[in-house]
Parts: structure tokens; C-alpha cells; sequence
């Protein structure tokens, strides 16, 4: 079912880290990261098979020095840095057929799309604007930009709402949303009053006193509030939650811009970064369709050498090493941390798990024959003033349509939150039906057609990643929960005397472990380089290989 005019890119990264893909042969993963008509094709098993005989042997009869599970920017970014810092004994476990985690990259035509991460977000104090900088592998934003969210407003009645309404409902939104992050900033929102305060409920407030002041007629007052309603949807997918009532203003505000360019493109899709981070990472460092099943760790060691962590994995091999740094999103621990620790995580990090938020957002790649839409569109964003029969379908969900950098027969439809999870579980014909039918009734054009395809992300559905990215609920900051608590290392306790008593046995890194960056790539590539530091900190003590 794959089209002529994509090919996975992914195909492309496999030759980085070597033909062999490390299968196991009694290990049948699902990936159910992408839609289902897309394969990962030179990675099959029987060209593997000798292969997997000699890297089963090589894996397990080694001691490593530091296993990181997660083959995502986080893991990456600890790997290069730790044998930059020359430590070498590096071994990557990705339990997907493919490195790159929430990156996805896919050709298609003449360009690629995004499935996962999409932009570097800003220039000023991002590390990964610099990385990739120095890797010369971005686009010049000066000629070569991305428009998000922009383009005209409709309603369901196929009106244009005026201009100007937008923008003076807009520009109220990001007033109030400026002063969250002014009033709720850590420094100013030490007290318990505020660690209970919810996103949700701070726009409503704030949003009512506006209409009041503008005194409105009724049908102005109706654009209004669907102009709010389309913002919601906008920060949804920002926070990738269901509801902004359960965002924590304490949390929301934690998250720091960096200034600059917030839509900044890579040359070659965000894949290039995968490609540069795992550059000097050999084939027998990088183990693909290799899930990891259980960490075992201990809490104090009596004996005189360091302690060994054993990872387990899920089809039984276990790997010894000094250190583990497990990078798997927080949906995914959510999920596993019973199972996955031996003895089990402390309470306080699995408190945090329940109550650190994790949600969906999923991209909708809209694909026509030809586009009904001039070059000079920007987008087509969806104003709900009243509410139809279409208004309690999943499709109210989706937020507007933008037009696609590099694809001028591309829309993209961005869905977070339940409606998300709903349109997942649909099949291709209902999504673009509904799509259609959208677009048809909020431009008032009967003759746009039928989308050719539709490609949808799947995050959700990835029995790996279990949805978007992270964001700081309401409990989580009421509960007083904080980022290092989650970022922590497990230490096992050493009568050993000549190490540091408390000794970082497993770390955790991944962008829900970074305090300002959490649920960017460039929180990932900090979280990585964060923890290898660490462990690059303690060299003086251990025979480092
Ligand atoms: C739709 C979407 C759009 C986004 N847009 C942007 C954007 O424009 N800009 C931006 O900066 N960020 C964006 N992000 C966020 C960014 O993609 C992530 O923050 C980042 O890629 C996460 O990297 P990571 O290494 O922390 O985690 P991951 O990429 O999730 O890597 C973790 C890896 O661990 C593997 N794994 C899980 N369980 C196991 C196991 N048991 N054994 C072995 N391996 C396992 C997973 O397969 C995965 O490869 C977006 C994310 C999404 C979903």
C-alpha cells in the first residue's frame, strides 16, 4: 500500500548503525508507530539470522560499562557524549526496529514529512539549535520557514471571521497566557494557593473579564468565544493533555522559551539529528528490536568491587553493566514500572508516574491529487460558534489544517487529547470522509474532493511510546512533585569506601526528566548529555572501558 512517493526514511537510518538489525528471531515486535501500511523492510529477520547468532554471544558475554535503554535523542545524545568523554563500553537497546524514538522522519515527493518532532524551537540558550548548528544540518530560517496555526478563520457556517476579531481575541489569549508565566513563575509561586491553581481555570477567568469589557454584540461575542475555544485546542496540543483543567499554572509556567525562531527547519528532516547523534556509534553498540524487560538493582552492596545491574530483556538475554540510563517516555513507565524494577522504583518516583501528565497528540497528514487551495494559503483554521450534530463527533478535535512546507497537496491537521486517541481506532476511509466533510463545511466549497490518503502518526498506539509528551499536572505540583525527583538516579549504597557512598546505579534521562525543556527534542538532547556528565563525573573511580 505504500505509495510511490514515500519511502521511510528510517530505511535510510538503518544503514547508519549497519545492515544488521539484531532481530531476535523468537521476538516478534510490533512497532505500531506509524500507520500500518509502513514497514521497516531491510530489517528482516532472515537477512539477520547470522548476525543475531554472533551480537547475542557479543551483548551478553560482555561486561558494559554503561547500558542505555532508548535509542531516542536522549539516548543518543548520553551515548555520543559518553564515548566522546572516552568511555566506550556503550551498549544501545531499542526495543523498536528503528533508532530515532518520537522522531520520525518520512520521505514523501520531493520532501519529507514529519510524523514526530517537527521544528527546533528557538535559537537563543537551545542546545539542540547549536548541536544541530554545528552540524550544519538546519535550514536557513530566513528562506526556508514553517507557518503553524496561521492562515484564515472559519466558522461552521462558512464564514470568514473578520481579521481583526481574531487578532484582538488572540493577542487577549497570549496576554493572559503571558501572565501565567509572569504570576506562576517558580520564583513568584512558592506557596501552596498557587500550586493548585489549574491553566483551564486561569483562561476562563481571565477570558470571561475580557468579553465583558469588549461588550460585544452576540455574534461577535460567538466568534469570540469559538476563536477561545480554538486557542484550547491550540495549547492542548502544546501540552498534549485533555483538558487544560488538568495543567498545573505552577508547571505551565516552568517551561522556558528560547528566544528566536520557534519553527526552525533541518535540511533533511529532524532524522538528520538521529543520523549525526549516532555517527560514531558501531553496529555492535546499537541493538534494534531489543525490548528490555526488567532492570535489576540493588540497593546496598557489601562486596569490593562495584555492583552490577543486570537488564533483562524480553526475549530473556541479560546484560551485565556498572550503570544503566533509561530514557523511555513517561506514558511508556506509566505503563511498566511495576514490572520493569527489581526491587521495585521507590514510592516517591512512582507517586510522581501516576501524577506526571502524559497525553496524546497526533498529526493528520491530509494528501490530494491536487490542491484546492492557492500558494499564498497559509492554513484553514476551524472556528466552532455553535454546535451541530458534526460538533460532538471526534472532528470537533481538530484544531484547523496548515499547509505543509515542501508539499504544496499537503494539509495538516494537528488532534490532541481524547478525540486523538478516537481517531486512532477509526480507518483511513471514515478519518478522510470526515476530514472532507470539514473542510467542505467550514469553507462552504462542496467541490473540495476527497483526500487521496490520509497518513496519521499513531503515538498513542505505540505500544513504545504511549502517547506525545509530558506536561506537569495539577496533582503533580499540589502534591509538591518536582522534575529532580523524577530525574534522580536509583543509588545503591557502597560499604566499599574508596567510592562515593551513594552510588548512581540507574539514571533516568528523556525529556520529561528536563526542568525547563520537558516535551522538546531539545530537552531530550540536555537530559542525555545531563546524565552521561553524571556518570562522566565518577570516571576517576572506575576502570572506564
Ligand atoms: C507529534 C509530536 C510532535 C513533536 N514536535 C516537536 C517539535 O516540533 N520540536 C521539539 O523539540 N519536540 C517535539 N516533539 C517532542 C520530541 O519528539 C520528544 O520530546 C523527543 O523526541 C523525545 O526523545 P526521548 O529520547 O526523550 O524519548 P523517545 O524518543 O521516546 O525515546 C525513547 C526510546 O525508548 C524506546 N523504548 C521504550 N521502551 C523500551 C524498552 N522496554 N526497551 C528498549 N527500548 C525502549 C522507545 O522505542 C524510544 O525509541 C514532538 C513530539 C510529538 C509526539
Amino acid at each position: 500500500m505504500t505509495g510511490p512517493e514515500e519511502e521511510e526514511v528510517l530505511c535510510h537510518i538503518s544503514s547508519l548503525v549497519g545492515s544488521q538489525s539484531r532481530v531476535n528471531m523468537t521476538d516478534t515486535v510490533s512497532t505500531g508507530s506509524v500507520s500500518d501500511d509502513r514497514t521497516h523492510a531491510s530489517f528482516s529477520p532472515q537477512n539477520a539470522l547470522p548476525q543475531i547468532l554472533f551480537k547475542e554471544n557479543y551483548i551478553t558475554s560482555k561486561h558494559w560499562t554503561v547500558v542505555i535503554v532508548g535509542a531516542g535523542v536522549a539516548g543518543l545524545a548520553a551515548a555520543q557524549r559518553l564515548m566522546e568523554g572516552g568511555c566506550n563500553s556503550v551498549l544501545v537497546l531499542e526495543a523498536q526496529d528503528h533508532p530515532g524514538g518520537r522522531i520520525h522522519t518520512m520521505n514523501f515527493g520531493d520532501g519529507v514529512l514529519e510524523l514526530g518532532a517537527q521544528w527546533v524551537h528557538g535559537e537563543k540558550g537551545n542546545p539542540l539549535f547549536e548541536y544541530a548548528q554545528n552540524m550544519d544540518i538546519l535550514s536557513d530560517p530566513r528562506t526556508e520557514y514553517s507557518v503553524e496555526a496561521r492562515g484564515l478563520f472559519y466558522s461552521e457556517t462558512a464564514e470568514q471571521v473578520p481579521e481583526i476579531v481574531v487578532d484582538e481575541t488572540l493577542m487577549a489569549l497570549e496576554n493572559i497566557k503571558e501572565n501565567i508565566y509572569k504570576m506562576f513563575s517558580p520564583t513568584e509561586s512558592d506557596n501552596i494557593l498557587s500550586s493548585s491553581a489549574s491553566v483551564g481555570d486561569f483562561f476562563k477567568q481571565k477570558f470571561e473579564m475580557f468579553l465583558e469589557e469588549c461588550g460585544d454584540l452576540p455574534h461577535v461575542q460567538a466568534w469570540r468565544r469559538g476563536i477561545y475555544e480554538w486557542f484550547l485546542k491550540y495549547e492542548l496540543t502544546e501540552n498534549a493533555c485533555n483538558s487544560l483543567n488538568d495543567v498545573s499554572c505552577c508547571g505551565f509556567a516552568e517551561w522556558t522559551d528560547c528566544p528566536g525562531n520557534y519553527l526552525i527547519n533541518f535540511k533533511n528532516g529532524f532524522q538528520s539529528v538521529v543520523k549525526s547523534l549516532s555517527k560514531d556509534i558501531s553496529s555492535e553498540q546499537l541493538c534494534l528490536s531489543k525490548p528490555v524487560s526488567c532492570i535489576h538493582w540493588q540497593e546496598t552492596y557489601e562486596g569490593k568491587e562495584l555492583p552490577t545491574v543486570t537488564v533483562e530483556c524480553s526475549d530473556g538475554d541479560m546484560l551485565c553493566a556498572d550503570h544503566v540510563i533509561l530514557t523511555m517516555s513517561v506514558g511508556y513507565l506509566k505503563q511498566h514500572n511495576q514490572t520493569l524494577f527489581s526491587p521495585p522504583l521507590p514510592d516517591r518516583k512512582q507517586e510522581l508516574l501516576t501524577h506526571l501528565g502524559f497525553g496524546s497528540v497526533e498529526k493528520i497528514f491530509l494528501v490530494f491529487d491536487t490542491p484546492f487551495w492557492s500558494d499564498s494559503d497559509l492554513g484553514f483554521q476551524l472556528v466552532w460558534t455553535s454546535n451541530t450534530e458534526a460538533s460532538s463527533e471526534w472532528v470537533r478535535g481538530i484544531r484547523g489544517f496548515d499547509t505543509v512546507k515542501g508539499h504544496s497537496n499537503v494539509l495538516l491537521g494537528w488532534i490532541s487529547g481524547k478525540d486523538a486517541e478516537l481517531m486512532q481506532t477509526l480507518g483511513e476511509e471514515e478519518v478522510k470522509i470526515k476530514c472532507a466533510f470539514l473542510l467542505r463545511m467550514f469553507l462552504g466549497r462542496s467541490d473540495i474532493p476527497l483526500p487521496r490518503r490520509v497518513i496519521r502518526s499513531n503515538w498513542q498506539k505505540n505500544q513504545y511510546i504511549c502517547g506525545a509528551y509530558s506536561y506537569r499536572s495539577v496533582s503533580y505540583t499540589k502534591l509538591g512533585f518536582r522534575t529532580s525527583i523524577l530525574a534522580e538516579p536509583l543509588y545503591c549504597t557502597l560499604l566499599n569506601k574508596e567510592v562515593p557512598e551513594k552510588w548512581p546505579v540507574v539514571l533516568f534521562a528523556g525529556e520529561a526528566t528536563d526542568q525547563d525543556f520537558f516535551s522538546s527534542a531539545h530537552g531530550s538532547l540536555r537530559s542525555g548529555w545531563r546524565e552521561a556528565d553524571r556518570l562522566l563525573s565518577l570516571k576517576r573511580y572506575l576502570p572506564i572501558k
